[in-house]
């Protein structure tokens, strides 16, 4: 807007910019050609009735965005009464910080680029703390040289539009959400949201009645203080409980006013008074079988009732919240429904995968064994014939329970399918020892008497159970080797149980088709490693590992050294077998290595015939080099009685080794009867106590002293000692005491699979909280 000025130059802008609309008007008057006084006495009326009757903001603001004229909205809004009480004033004066900040640099902007703004949005929250939306032009006011000397504005209030825009669009909101199946705490806080949008100095909540029926769950109060839905949390749903306890007790609104004052908080009064929260309005809202699903409850820290504007958002929120809840239910069943097996209760089969499989993952990251039991009640289908379906059906419902009743929560208990259970077991009771005498008191639980009316029976049950890693490599072949092992305890005679065991194709194993089979074997990479983790007792953290090698045979399957070692050593192809043992250890130790896990020493088994061979030492020297890992990494475990039986030639090879830089070990220690003598002038960096001293430990106070001897001879001699076998925890809290260094054992981990040790390693960079809390 260009206003012309009757004085050419000046120095007071204020003067300026009044003389520049007084000149505009002069151009309206002598347009409508009234006479001069009439002109001045009606211009000076409409001025003032132009500037003070309507309800928009009309004002004109200096170069430093100054108050210089403004109608008596303007000033009625700030809290004054008189428009003239603003002149010389800036927004930032008279609005809230972050409000008067955002429209001095709006009209800064305008100034400074003489551009001017139309019809532009400026939502503002007003010193009375109301917040409201304008719709504002902003025109820039230049003198006659064309300088910007002010800014001229109109905003005209459009909060009642805006509020109802933004309803609609927080309504679409929690509608799209409830229909995108978005979570129920995520839909309500929307609406909640929503509604707190829309109104000054209001906060709501939203509480769900529980499964009992009896109390109120604080499901959402974003704006409320969390401690104050700390303490709501379960409330009784009763005839005195606030507003919201009572609402939905009587099923109606309850609005208190003065939550101090009013006799339903009496007995929760001065619980909330901290909180500082005055007046509660609380609707309850219904599901369609008229049973109260909740309540909506709004909270002003000012004592008042609502108007009836909020009243009406309140049912709204309400209806909008019984539809989120509902849906939310109706989905939950489904979901319950698709995953449980109607009859029992009990998840069923399609619930059973997934969870298997979380079992079996876990037990990769902890190396905690998991086990899966199969039950299969025997001719049930003579109960079905005998009694019908009716009956049939409470046998399964009190087996079901039965279970249950003895699998006490711990494990996970599934209705397979017709008349078979199975259970997840893990932990302790997936060791083999325990799950014998978990699945008999299995079957002693389901074949008691079942007493139906006035039918008195007993149901028989054949079970079968194996183990994961031992006895199965996925979650599939772990259901499928218990399947196994309950058949054969069905086969058996029925009524009992039995833990799986790997079976062999019928063969009788000929030591020479064996030999040459290993011989090709070992050119055909059939064998591979299992790494067994070996912890540190203080830190809890993996110092080290012992490969372990095994044959895929094609025919027989996975076979365990002690099905071929013996042979190897025998016939001499310990010697290329181990010549690849060592190979690969240290190649795989080396990849770990460079993938950025932490190093570790990986120990090789030695056997006598190797430690015999003249190559040996060129072997392992060529392994390192080919595999570019550092000698301190390769530890090589050599048996307490190769040592003993060839003394003298062992300390010349173990010195070699030394030089080169390998560690060495003495295995199986405690066996051999080695003299304390002997032991000094062996250059070796570990001991591994026997396996046969650990696992009696508990039971055998020789054993334990024998063991106490061992480490502290080690401690003497400068060894580190590890203790091999570890199978329990009281085994580690004794070996703690004697304070044994290095531990090794199914307790802690079972030999497996280069990749699962490589997760392992991964993770147990801190140490494994399991057992070294
Ligand atoms: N009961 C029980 N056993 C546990 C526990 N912790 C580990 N073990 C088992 O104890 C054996 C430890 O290896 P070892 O004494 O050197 O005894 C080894 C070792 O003497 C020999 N061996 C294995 N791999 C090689 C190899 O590459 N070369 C040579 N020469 N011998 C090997 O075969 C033996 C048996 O190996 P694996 O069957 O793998 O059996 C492993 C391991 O699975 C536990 O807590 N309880």
């Amino acid at each position: 807007m260009v206003l012309q000025t009757s004085q050419d130059e000046g120095d007071a802008e204020n003067s300026e910019i009044v003389s520049s609309l007084a000149s505009e008007l002069d151009r309206l008057n002598h347009i409508t050609k009234l006479s001069r006084s009439d002109e001045l006495r009606l211009s000076g009326d409409w001025l003032h009735t132009l500037l003070n009757e309507v309800s928009d903001y009309l004002y004109v603001k200096d170069r430093s965005s100054r108050f210089v004229m403004a109608n008596l909205q303007v000033a009625l809004d700030v809290g004054l009464d008189d428009a003239s009480q603003l002149i010389g004033k800036t927004d930032l004066e008279l609005h809230p910080e972050e409000t008067g900040s955002k429209f001095h640099a709006i009209e800064q902007e305008i100034m400074a680029s003489n551009i001017p703004r139309i019809d532009f949005e400026e939502p503002s929250i007003l010193a009375n703390g109301k917040r409201k939306w304008f719709s504002s032009s902003k025109y820039p006011v230049t003198n006659s040289k064309g300088e910007v000397v002010g800014i001229v504005g109109l905003s005209r209030d459009i909060t009642e539009r805006k509020r109802a825009l933004l309803l609609q669009q927080g309504q679409n909101k929690v509608l799209q959400e409830i229909a995108a199946g978005r979570p129920l705490n995520e839909v309500l806080t929307t609406l909640v949201l929503t509604i707190e949008d829309q109104l000054d100095g209001v906060m709501g909540s939203i509480m769900l009645v529980d499964d009992t029926g009896e109390h109120l769950l604080a499901t959402v109060g974003p704006n409320l203080p969390q401690d104050y839905l700390d303490i709501t949390d379960g409330i009784p749903v009763s005839p005195k409980m606030g507003s919201c306890g009572t609402a939905v007790f009587r099923r109606e609104s309850v609005i208190v006013e003065d939550i101090q004052k009013d006799r339903l908080w009496e007995d929760v009064r001065d619980l909330v008074a901290p909180f500082e929260l005055r007046s509660c309005w609380s609707v309850p809202f219904f599901g369609k079988d008229s049973k109260v699903l909740g309540t909506f409850g709004l909270y002003t820290k000012s004592t008042r009732s609502p108007t009836d504007h909020e009243l009406k958002l309140a049912l709204e929120a309400a209806r909008l919240a019984s539809v989120a809840v509902e849906r939310d239910r109706a989905e939950r069943k489904i979901r319950y429904l698709a995953n449980h097996d109607v009859l029992t209760g009990l998840p069923n089969r399609q619930e059973f995968k997934t969870k298997l499989e979380e079992k079996v993952s876990e037990s990769d990251r902890t190396g905690v064994p998991v086990a899966v039991v199969f039950v299969d009640l025997d001719n049930f289908k003579f109960v079905n014939d005998s009694f019908g379906h009716a009956i049939g059906d409470q046998v399964l419902m009190i087996v079901a329970e039965r279970i249950m009743a003895v699998h006490d929560g711990a494990h996970q208990a599934i209705r397979f399918g017709g008349d078979e259970f199975v259970l997840i077991v893990d932990r302790d009771t997936a060791e083999k020892a325990a799950l014998n005498e978990f699945m008999a008191r299995l079957r002693d639980e389901i074949t008691k008497t079942i007493q139906i009316d006035d039918l008195s029976f007993h149901v028989t049950c054949s079970i079968g159970a194996a183990c994961y890693p031992q006895d199965a490599d996925s979650a599939a072949q772990l259901l499928r080797n218990a399947d196994k092992a309950m058949f054969e305890a069905k086969s058996a005679g029925r009524d009992s149980f039995k833990v799986y065991e790997q079976t062999r194709p019928e063969r009788s194993v000929n030591k020479l088709t064996l030999l040459e089979e290993m011989r090709t074997g070992i050119e055909n990479g059939e064998f591979f490693l299992e790494y067994q983790p070996q912890y540190n007792l203080v830190s809890g953290r993996i110092v080290g590992a012992e490969a372990l090698v095994r044959w895929q045979h094609p025919a027989l399957g996975r076979m365990m050294p002690g099905e071929f070692i013996t042979l190897a050593e025998e016939s001499g192809l310990i010697v290329p077998l181990g010549r690849w043992v060592t190979r690969e250890a240290c190649r795989q130790n080396k990849e770990w290595q460079e993938s950025g896990l932490m190093p570790i020493t990986v120990g090789v088994n030695v056997s006598a015939r190797q430690f015999r061979d003249d190559g040996l030492i060129s072997d392992v020297r060529d392994a390192l080099e080919e595999t570019g890992l550092a000698a301190t990494y390769l530890e090589l475990e050599l048996t307490e009685s190769l040592l003993i039986k060839n003394a003298d030639q062992a300390v010349g090879l173990m010195d070699d080794f030394r030089r080169l830089g390998v560690k060495l070990a003495i295995d199986d220690f405690g066996t051999g009867y080695s003299s304390l003598a002997a032991l000094k002038s062996f250059p070796l960096t570990r001991l591994k106590i026997d396996r046969s001293f650990i696992s009696d430990l508990d039971f055998d106070e020789s054993d334990r002293c024998i063991a106490k001897a061992i480490i502290s001879l080690g401690r003497e001699l400068g060894l580190c000692v590890v203790a091999e076998g570890v199978e329990t925890a009281k085994q580690q809290a004794f070996l703690a005491s004697c304070r044994c260094e290095v531990v090794q054992g199914y307790h802690f981990g079972r030999p497996m699979a280069a990749r699962k040790f490589g997760k392992l390693l991964a993770m147990t960079l801190t140490p494994l909280d399991a057992h070294f809390g």
